[in-house]
Parts: structure tokens; sequence; C-alpha cells
């Protein structure tokens, strides 16, 4: 695949790669979703999707970009599950991941884009093409990499209130047997001064992980915080990088997954079918 071999260059070189140009254009125009994912069509020659998700921890990129890899059968690529998987590996980086991750710290570029070009390299020996990206990029200078090396046809800004955040990211529970995510948090912002109000019901675990539930280690109120803090400082630059490309789509999200998921398929251009195939899924 040619994705991986440049990206795995791009790894090998990026403590050279100072100062990749970029060009920084005004266009404010949205992408049109229909045209980029019926352009698509593996029968017409077309590859797979290469979509990327941004947005704040605790907005639910996982949940939504997990959703729509299944719906449009290309892998869900997540770096937060990447460097999960290295630090419980117990491998030669995994010290020094455990501290950086829990201080709510982003991880080397160098060290993610290695992570990455070894999940896309197993992928392609199973046959993956395209990608849903969670996570990544993160700076400006993986948005730039990614930019050299690949067509992103898409980038979904999902948006959230920074107080529904803080609440998604402290609700958050995984089975620690089958690796499932849940939320027992009940979000319920009123509207005040014009700002809309959201309601987000809790995602119960059924009785088979309700006593199996573990909450991630970075998913404490400090470290949240300054996870938050992060994102805005070298994140927010990456969510113009996009725009400026007319690559970004931005999507407030509704409510939970009952309100939001058929939207997101609205805003995306998915037709009913996909969405009642989906929704009985
Ligand atoms: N693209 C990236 N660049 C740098 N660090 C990353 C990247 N992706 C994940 N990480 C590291 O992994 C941690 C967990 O990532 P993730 O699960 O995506 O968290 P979040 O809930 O904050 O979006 C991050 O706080 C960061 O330390």
């Amino acid at each position: 695949m040619a994705v991986l071999s440049r990206l795995t260059t791009s790894a090998r070189q990026l403590s050279s790669l100072s100062s990749l140009a970029y060009i920084t254009r005004t266009l404010t125009t949205t992408p049109n979703p229909k045209t980029l994912y019926f352009s698509q069509d593996s029968k017409d020659g077309e590859r797979n999707v290469q979509w990327v998700f941004l947005g704040c921890p605790g907005v639910g990129k996982g949940t939504y970009a997990s959703r729509l890899s299944t719906l449009l059968s290309v892998p869900h690529i997540a770096t937060g599950d990447l460097v999960r998987e290295e630090l419980a590996s117990s491998g030669p980086l995994s010290s020094q991941l455990s501290e950086i991750v829990n201080q709510g710290k982003l991880v080397s570029d160098e060290i993610i884009i290695n992570l990455l070009s070894k999940r896309l390299e197993a992928g392609e020996a199973r046959g993956e093409s395209g990608f849903i990206l969670d996570g990544f990029p993160r700076t400006l200078r993986q948005a730039e990499i990614l930019e050299e090396v690949t067509d992103i046809d898409l980038v979904v800004n999902l948006k959230l209130q920074e107080e529904a955040l803080l609440a998604k990211c402290l609700g958050r529970r995984i089975c620690s047997e089958c690796g499932a995510n849940y939320n027992v948090a009940t979000i319920d912002i009123k509207g005040e001064n014009g700002k809309p109000g959201i309601y987000m019901a809790p995602l119960s675990p059924p009785p088979s992980c309700a006593q199996k539930l573990i909450s991630r280690p970075d998913d404490t109120e400090p470290v949240v915080k300054e996870r938050l803090r992060i994102y805005n400082e070298m994140s927010r630059p990456v969510e113009e990088f996009y725009r400026s490309r007319g690559k970004l789509l931005e999507f407030d999200l509704p409510g939970g997954i009952p309100e939001s998921w058929p939207k997101l398929l609205q805003a995306l251009n998915l037709d009913d079918h996909e969405v009642k195939q989906s929704a009985a899924a």
C-alpha cells in the first residue's frame, strides 16, 4: 500500500522534517459527503473511504467512527487504542508511554506515526483498504505528514459543550472482559442565554458486563481537564487545517446516540436503507 510505505518513510524521516510547508487557503466550503461516499464504489475501481474523526476527549469519536466503519466496511483505527495496546504489551515503550498518557499529554509525533504505520502494515497483510482514523492527526505536524502521504476525503469534527465532555469522560466505563464501552453518566444540561441544553442518557452495561467495569486511568478529573487544555492548544489548529482545505464537516451532537446517529448519517448523506439496516443492527 503506497500510504503505508510513504508513512513509514515519514516516520523514519520525522526528525528531519522540521518545517513541512503547507498552504493555508481560505476556502470555507463544506465537502459534499455524498459525492465522497459514492465515489468510493470499488466496482468503479475506486478505493475505500479515507476519513478522519476530530473532536475533544469524550465527544464520542470512538462510538461514531466505529459504527461508521461497520457501515462502510473499512477499519476503524484509533491511535488511543494503539497507545493502550502498546502500554498493555509491556514493550520497551510502555513505561515512557504510561507516564505521558497518565498526565494527559500527547505522545511524540514520531512514536504515534510508528504505531500507526505498524497498524496499517498489519491491516494491509489482512487485505484491508480505506480507514476511519480516530485521534489522528492531533497536531499540525501530524496533519501535514498525513496530507503528504495520502488524500483524506473527509474530516468529521464532532462537537459538544465542555461541561458535557468532562461528565462523559468521568462516566466512561469499559468491560474488563470483552472491552465494550459504556457510560454511567446522565447528562442533562439546561439551555440558557440562547445556548441549547442537552440530554444524554447513560449507556448502561448488560448484566454480563455490569460487574466487570473499569475506568481508564487517564479519565480522572485533573487529567481530563489537562487533555481538554491540550486539545485546545494542539488540536484546534488541525480543525483549521482541514477547514481551509474544504474538508471539514462540523457536526454538533444533538444528544445521545439515539438522537445523534440518524442525524450524523443524514449529514453524511448516507441513505435511508443504510440507516434502517444499521438501526436494526
Ligand atoms: N495522534 C496522537 N498524538 C499524540 N498522542 C496521542 C495520539 N493519539 C492518542 N494519543 C495518546 O493517547 C492518549 C489517549 O488517546 P485517546 O483514547 O484518543 O483519548 P481521548 O479520549 O483524549 O480522545 C492521549 O491522551 C495521548 O496521550
